[in-house]
């Protein structure tokens, strides 16, 4: 199995996880979000694998509580205005000294406080680490979700890097001395909790018992 070349350096040996697969059978999918650089992300992981991705933007309502119930919410939201199976995205930023905040409210706190206001949220704490988590969800109209999540630890640094994408110039992954956003994006997309998430998406796919 060929491994992205690494151009980027390392603190400690990390396993850069494999190139996803190309599947026997390649559902179309719609894929809900107002995220544009979401969407690109998604796109890019699944290119190897054949899946088409017809996009969708809706701006669903977001319930409050945890990530996985504001997930389920969004994907049954989103199936039953399209009539039609959908795949969601909800995407948390969980800091370790804050027990898990702000967690699914990282939009909200982003666009309050930015790059540097996140910084300050965790001065007066040595522990700085923060957990990235991706929580797709697929859904069939009148059926319940599927949530398939994918995690990556890090550590939340002042910011460097491009400040095109959310909280990527802030998250350091563990293992690495770039931000998100200043590794290649081909390295992002291959050890995010984005690519860890959609991994587990392919899995369920590739049973077409599951697309009936
Ligand atoms: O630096 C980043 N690297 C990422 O990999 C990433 N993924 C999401 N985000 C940001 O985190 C919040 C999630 O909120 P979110 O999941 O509700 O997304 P959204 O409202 O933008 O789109 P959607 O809900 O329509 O899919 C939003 O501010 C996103 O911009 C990221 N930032
Ligand atoms: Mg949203």
């Amino acid at each position: 199995m060929a491994f992205p070349a690494r151009r980027f350096p390392i603190r400690q040996p990390f396993a850069l996880l494999p190139p996803l697969q190309k599947m026997a059978a390649t559902p179309n999918i719609t894929f809900v979000t107002g995220n544009a650089n979401k969407l690109k992300e998604v796109q890019a992981i699944l290119a190897p694998t054949g899946i088409s991705l017809v996009s969708h933007k809706l701006d669903l309502p977001e319930l409050q509580g945890t990530t996985q119930s504001v997930s389920l919410e969004k994907a049954r939201h989103a199936a039953s205005i399209l009539q039609r199976p959908v795949l969601t995205e909800d995407t948390s930023l969980c800091f370790t000294a804050m027990k898990g905040l702000p967690g699914p409210y990282i939009k909200w706190f982003l666009d309050s406080l930015g790059h540097d206001g996140l910084n300050r949220m965790l001065v007066g704490f040595d522990d700085k680490s923060a957990e990235a988590v991706c929580t797709f969800a697929y859904c069939k109209p009148g059926k319940e979700p599927v949530i398939f999540e994918g995690r990556t630890n890090g550590k939340i640094v002042p910011a460097r890097g491009p400040k095109d994408f959310g909280w990527d110039p802030v998250f350091m992954p563990d293992g690495f001395e770039q931000t998100y956003a200043e590794m290649p994006k081909d390295i992002k997309n291959t050890i995010s909790h984005r690519y860890k998430a959609l991994q587990k998406v392919l899995e369920f796919l590739k049973d077409p018992s599951n697309l009936e």
